[in-house]
């Protein structure tokens, strides 16, 4: 079965087209990276599947859903979603065990008693981020890195089926971007399946088997990833003369011809 079966969306925005035909399908056990250039239409692809954006025309199947015909709401709990502005939405001062324990059912802050077994599996997830040791701290506290690490662990407390990642590692430094990868490649074992966007090729850890390429509104490239990152579907992509070099199964490029 497909977890996500994109089929013809167009989006349109006054004089603007925004998605031009876009068809993607991602099955279960797959792992899939979005890349193209800023501008090229990865957030409204997300927000369609997160059901936030309706396209103009074609149809949005995610988890066996029917965008259109489903209560989104019900859809979404089984969906786990990591966008670029979510930090911003916790209260700095709230201690970190708290945060994750708000995934349980997508609350932002806690106002009541929290049942024992949530408790305990919120230090669950925390443990195996190895983070057990700060739950006491505020978050506000946290480093950047340290804190995508806490939001993923809040994620997965609602045991989702699909997990997005809209650019998890901007902003963060080498280190604290390689223990991100580490943790999510610990997580790709289970059974949810990941969508994750990325501006940077080397964030193509061995988990990732798929690549969808894409530019001006459509896609101009998907499949599994050493089909997607070749020299000739990157410079269609990014317009730029792209090497690629494999090192344990991660990709690395130069730029410029050889
Ligand atoms: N309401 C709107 N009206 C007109 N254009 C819009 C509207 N919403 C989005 N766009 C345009 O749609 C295009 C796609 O935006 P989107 O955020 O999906 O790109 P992206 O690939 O995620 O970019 P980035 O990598 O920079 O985050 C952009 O050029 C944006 O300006």
């Amino acid at each position: 079965m497909s977890v996500i079966a994109l089929n013809g969306l167009t989006l349109r925005r006054g004089e603007r087209q925004i998605l031009r035909g876009v068809d993607l399908d991602v099955k279960g056990g797959e792992h899939w990276v979005l890349l193209g250039r800023n501008g090229c239409g990865k957030t409204t692809i997300l927000e369609m599947i997160n059901g936030y954006l309706f396209p103009t025309t074609g149809t949005v199947d995610v988890l066996g859903y029917r965008y259109g015909t489903v209560d989104l709401r019900e859809v979404r709990k089984e969906i786990g979603y990591i966008g670029a502005s979510l930090i911003e939405k916790f209260t700095l001062r709230d201690p970190v065990w708290e945060i994750v324990v708000g995934g349980y059912d997508a609350k932002l802050r806690i106002y009541e008693e929290v049942a024992p077994e949530v408790r305990d599996k919120a230090m669950g997830e925390l443990e195996r981020i190895g983070f057990a040791h700060m739950a006491e701290q505020p978050f506000g506290t946290l480093s950047q890195g340290e804190r995508k690490k806490v939001l993923l662990a809040r994620t997965m407390m609602a045991g989702p089926k699909l997990l997005i990642l809209d650019e998890p590692c901007a902003g963060l430094d080498l280190y604290e971007r390689e223990k991100f990868l580490d943790a999510l490649e610990e997580l790709s074992s289970g059974k949810m399946t990941m969508l994750y966007v990325s501006h940077h090729i080397e964030e193509i850890v061995p988990l990732f088997t798929h690549v969808a390429l894409m530019a001006d509104g459509a896609i101009v490239a998907a499949g599994p990833k050493r089909e997607v990152l070749t020299p000739e579907l990157l410079h269609s992509a990014y317009d730029v003369d792209i090497r690629v070099e494999w090192q344990r199964e991660r990709p690395w490029i130069q730029i410029g011809k050889e």
